[in-house]
């Protein structure tokens, strides 16, 4: 199978983390290639869902595209579920995010969830994270600093080219770390005047990822 393939097939099974309610549920929903997928199946059943809050300006254009409602986060105080992809995910349901710079607003809509369910095909499991560029969202005044910080600690920040945010940010990419410890890094680098988001989701880890293999849907649970 494909990598798009491993997509379609984890897109279509996150359907039934929707929850059944009257009405249809308000979820959360990301962003990336794999969450396009799950955004086009859910256009086949579009009576689960009464609105979706989206991650990103490409997400909440491509609901809307399918006549899916979104509204804002500001409009919700909680969510069932938040259903999104991850650039790399460990062990224990800590994932890297911002692959697609859009990790500061998938922060806030996953920390509205009670449940993240993350959908990745099998390239994106790996035992220790750090081997993908760490994104980070920054204030751009703060951006050398920052990359004096992560020097400190062995890694090399590289500005991406050409993006800013939806927020209207820079973002640093940085490479060689080894992220044994998640929760204590995301914390740590939170602390850092200038950082807007981290892509560390250690805090905001996975409930449920649902792993697309050859073989079909893994379903692991954290
Ligand atoms: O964090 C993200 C966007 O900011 C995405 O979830 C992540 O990059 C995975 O994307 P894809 O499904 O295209 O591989």
């Amino acid at each position: 199978m494909t990598s798009d393939e491993l997509k379609a097939l984890v897109g279509r099974a996150a359907l039934a983390e929707i929850p059944e309610l009257p009405g249809g549920a308000v979820i959360g929903v990301g962003t990336g290639s794999t969450v396009n997928c799950f955004i086009d199946a859910l256009a086949t059943v579009k009576h689960k869902v009464r609105a979706a809050v989206s991650s990103s300006e490409a997400s909440s254009a491509r609901l809307r595209a399918h006549g899916i409602a979104v509204v804002e986060a500001a409009e919700v105080e909680r969510l069932g579920v938040y259903i999104d992809g991850a650039d790399e995910i460990d062990p224990r349901g800590h994932m890297i995010k911002g692959g697609g710079a859009a990790l500061t607003r998938e922060k806030i809509v996953a920390d509205l969830a009670d449940r993240f369910v993350c959908i990745a095909d099998a390239s994106k499991r790996v035992e220790v994270l750090g081997r993908f560029p760490l994104p980070v969202e920054v204030i751009g005044h703060a951006a050398a600093q920052i990359g004096r910080r992560f020097a400190a600690l062995g890694g090399t920040a590289t500005l991406r080219a050409g993006v800013t945010t939806d927020n209207g940010h820079p973002i640093l990419d940085v490479r060689g770390l080894a992220i044994t410890d998640p929760a204590a890094l995301e914390a740590e680098i939170n602390q850092w005047p200038g950082v807007v988001c981290v892509g560390i989701f250690a805090r905001h880890k996975a409930s449920v990822c649902l792993l697309g293999t050859p073989q079909g849907v893994e379903t692991l649970r954290y």
